[in-house]
């Protein structure tokens, strides 16, 4: 697995803040290919963000993350041994040199496509569920493309193309003029991946006309405006919920959460208005309790921006959204 760093048991003890008579998630998780369902993928990587003009440091999160979540209280609800810390990815060897030109970075992120791409078609093979930590928002589209090349290559499904909820200000659906983090799902829907689209939470002041016009009216696209929740009260947020669950009920679908959809969220695209951690994870728990889930990408967030801005909570936010998921799949 090309670029893809594993971890040993050992590495567990140093990132877990032992209490004396209480458990950690991270005491009863196992790495590798654990006897678990689920499996922790790490894409500590900036070089989609930059390559679309954004400001790199979301390839801090990952770290901080992992020491969120494996310092939560294993209780009933979740114990821990539902999963497994595969690994991170270290791009490091692709970042181009300082000042180098945007084309150098879509090249890098050619790179990542392939072996992200990868990496989920063989934790599909060993029958586990994706739980992927970005990262730019580019790697939607090898997790999309992982997703339905192995429904056509191994499950021979004559459809294989998956279904995406993305929570997020932005579609993501710009032009295939390079690969970056602004155009993922474009990209898989052109290539056939990708079945039905639906965005929640896009922010009317950053989606290009161009853009919109390729999704409204549009039969496989469901765009959701922020403003049309939350500004205008046309319909609520867990109407708008219930909407989509019906929407992508007929086959697999991958669960996406951009946390620039969240109001003051560290992030390259980070915004003073969106949603509330709350609905995020409303959103979490109804889409993880109502959907045929492929997989969960949450991306975006930061903990330490290139401009030098830090918050500590993006990881804590993060954490508690995986836990979420986990719990919503239990149905606890
Ligand atoms: N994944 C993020 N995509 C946004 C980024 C905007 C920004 O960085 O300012 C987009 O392309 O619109």
């Amino acid at each position: 697995m090309d670029f893809f760093k594993t971890y040993s048991e050992d590495d567990l003890p140093h990132i877990i803040r032992h209490r004396p008579n209480e458990i950690k998630l991270g005491e009863k998780m196992s790495v590798g290919w654990g006897d678990t369902p689920y499996v922790l993928i790490g894409i500590p990587e900036s070089l989609g963000v930059k390559a679309n003009g954004g400001i790199g440091g979301t390839e801090s999160l990952w770290s901080s993350f992992l020491f969120s979540f494996l310092n939560i209280q294993s209780t009933e609800k979740l114990t821990g041994d539902e999963v497994s810390l595969l690994g991170y990815f270290d791009f490091e060897s692709l970042t181009p040199d300082h000042e180098a030109p945007v084309e150098k970075y879509q090249k890098a992120v050619k790179k990542i496509d392939k072996a992200v791409q990868k990496v989920i078609r063989k934790v599909l093979a060993h029958g586990k569920f994706p739980i992927v930590i970005g990262g730019g928002h580019n790697n939607c589209y090898p997790l999309i493309k992982g997703m339905a090349e192995f429904r056509a290559k191994v499950q021979n499904e004559k459809d294989p193309a998956i279904n995406v909820v993305n929570f997020d200000a932005h579609a993501d659906f710009r032009k295939m003029d390079g690969r970056h983090s602004g155009n993922g799902f474009r990209y898989a829907y052109e290539e056939g991946c990708l079945h039905r689209y639906v965005m929640l939470g896009l922010s009317e002041n950053y989606n290009g006309q161009e853009m919109l016009n390729d999704l409204i009216h549009h039969p496989d696209m469901a765009p959701i405006f922020w403003e049309d929740i939350e500004l205008r009260k046309k319909l609520t947020f867990q109407e708008a919920l219930e909407r989509i669950q019906a929407f992508l009920a007929d086959r697999p679908t991958g669960i996406e959460l951009d946390l620039d959809a969240i109001e003051n969220v560290l992030c390259s695209a980070m915004s003073p208005t969106g949603f509330s951690i709350s609905q995020a994870r409303q959103y979490v728990h109804h889409m993880a309790s109502h959907l045929d889930t492929a997989y969960l990408h949450i991306c975006e967030g930061a903990v330490e921006l290139e401009n030098g801005l830090m918050d500590q909570n993006t990881a804590h936010i993060v954490a508690f959204l995986v836990s979420d998921f986990i719990k919503a799949r239990k149905v606890v």
